[in-house]
């Protein structure tokens, strides 16, 4: 959507009020000549592409003031399709900036001869009031600007409250997040898959936030991350002298600290086969009993796993009881790698750059194209984690508004399929060097520096200076 249609409602209210003062009619067309305001013939042409292109094409090319006085024989005119049937005496049009861009045209226009007459009589003036009217517009466009940016900020925050935030337009995304939002309500164990980095944890957050245990917390245990020795205990917790080194008073293990509320088992693959043995137990039995007791504890949890391997393979080597596979396996979601959902990598990297924007106080307002197709045809193997940390990466050394191709890690650039498809050896080491170059000089280097460096790298001066030229780093 352009910026003056985002404004549109304004755009129109402001025609009507100028229309009604000049007793002419107004129209306000964007920079893609869709017509975003108009009164009179016009208002009823709103969201529709414009007829007349020539002369507001020549408006937004020159971004000079324009005028039209006969339709019929204006050059502008000639090529439009409505020539015959046009009623417009006269068009008199003002370029609309947006930092210095034109963003769109306003054109009085005049209908009948009285309407012509006034207009060309008083052209000067009405000159100056369009002026004056285009900056006001300009500085509607900044405070549109300046709102849209805060309420993306305050919709980072409150995601940030709840600890997730779901960035996934991709068919598959839609439809792993609709089954996700489906069956929060429900006590069903949902069973989470994918590679390492795709969003498993914050499906789970998402899951328990939207379920009815949302007012307690989930308790997330990663069972990769424990000694094999101590899965059971942290589980399922201990008695007072369960084993030595026990605590004097025993322990609670997580199952028991996750009553009535949601339970995460994160690599579940990882968990070793005597404790799956426990924990199909107290899935079947909704009871449990701490190591070294003998009275079973009721326990009311939702659980819900995750893994990145291939447990199918894994049951059939063994090493995952197939039982409590087909237990957990009741709600299954797979969340795709970012490599076979392109279409998500835009969005991310915008919401993430506003996310980093707010967190570390910078004013990134987007990524060159160049960059943005090297991000879309890199092939994520750490999926979105890598992704946010290589927007973290980018927040703090991008000085300017915008992360160009130049700004990109060496690895994503060089590893980006286009780079390997597209580009050839030359065009590779060229970068290479490029970014060696950039990299090594300092900045605001002195003749002295770039002898030196010159030196370092055992090329001549006039070489390095070819290069620098090239490069466009002098
Ligand atoms: N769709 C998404 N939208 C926004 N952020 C996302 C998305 N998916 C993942 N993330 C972010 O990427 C990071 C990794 O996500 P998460 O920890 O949920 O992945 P995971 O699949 O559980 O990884 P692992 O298997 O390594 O534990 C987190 O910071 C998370 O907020």
């Amino acid at each position: 959507m352009t910026a003056l249609m985002k404004i549109q409602t304004f755009i129109q209210a402001y025609t009507q009020a100028i229309s009604s003062i000049l007793e002419s009619d107004v129209t306000v067309v964007d920079n893609e000549l869709i017509r975003v305001a108009g009164t009179g013939n016009y208002a009823t042409e709103i969201g529709n592409t414009i007829a007349h292109a020539n002369f507001f094409n020549q408006i937004l090319e020159t971004g000079e003031c324009g005028i039209i006085t006969n339709v019929a024989q204006n050059p502008s005119c000639i090529g439009c399709e409505k020539r015959a049937v046009c009623k417009e005496l006269a068009d008199l049009a003002y370029p609309i900036f947006k930092n210095g861009v034109v963003v769109g045209v306003i054109s009085i226009v005049a209908f009948e001869e009285r309407q012509q007459e006034n207009l060309l009589k008083n052209r000067a003036k009405l000159e100056e009031f369009l002026k004056y009217m285009t900056m006001l517009l300009e500085s509607k466009l900044y405070t549109a600007e300046a709102r849209d940016r805060l309420q993306q900020q305050l919709q980072v925050v409150n995601n940030d409250k709840k600890g997730w935030s779901f960035v996934g337009k991709s068919k598959k995304m839609q439809e792993a997040i609709a089954v996700g939002q489906k069956v929060a309500k429900s006590d069903s164990t949902v069973f989470l898959r994918g590679e390492s980095g795709t969003g498993k944890e914050i499906m789970a957050k998402m899951i328990h936030d939207l379920s009815q245990r949302q007012d307690k917390l989930m308790i997330s245990i990663n069972c990769a991350a424990i000694p094999e020795n101590l899965v059971e205990s942290e589980l399922f917790g201990y008695e007072e002298g369960a084993f030595t080194g026990a605590k004097k008073k025993g322990a609670i293990g997580k199952f028991e600290l996750a009553d009535k509320s949601t339970i995460f088992l994160d690599e579940i693959g990882d968990m070793p086969l005597h404790v799956q043995t426990k924990l199909l137990r107290v899935l079947q039995e909704r009871k449990l009993e701490r190591i070294g007791g003998h009275k079973p504890v009721p326990i009311d949890i939702r659980v819900i796993c995750a893994t990145n391997k291939d447990i199918e393979q894994m049951v059939e080597a063994g090493t995952f009881r197939e039982d409590l596979y087909y237990r957990l396996n009741i709600i299954p979601i797979e969340l795709p790698p970012l490599r076979k959902r392109k279409e998500d990598i835009s969005p991310l990297v915008e919401y993430y750059i506003t996310y980093y924007n707010q967190k570390l106080n910078k004013r990134i307002q987007g990524v060159s194209i160049e960059a943005l197709q090297t991000l879309v045809n890199y092939n994520w193997p750490g999926n979105v984690r890598e992704l946010k940390n290589i927007i973290e990466y980018l927040a703090n050394i991008v000085e300017g508004d915008e992360v160009h191709l130049a700004d990109l890690p060496d690895h994503i650039v060089l590893r980006s399929t286009k780079g390997y498809d597209a580009w050839s050896l030359d065009k590779i080491i060229e970068e290479y060097e490029k970014r060696v170059l950039s990299n090594m000089l300092k900045e605001e280097a002195s003749l002295k520096d770039k002898e030196k460096l010159a030196d370092s790298l055992q090329i001549s001066r006039a070489t390095l200076y070819r290069k620098l030229k090239k490069y466009n780093l002098l």
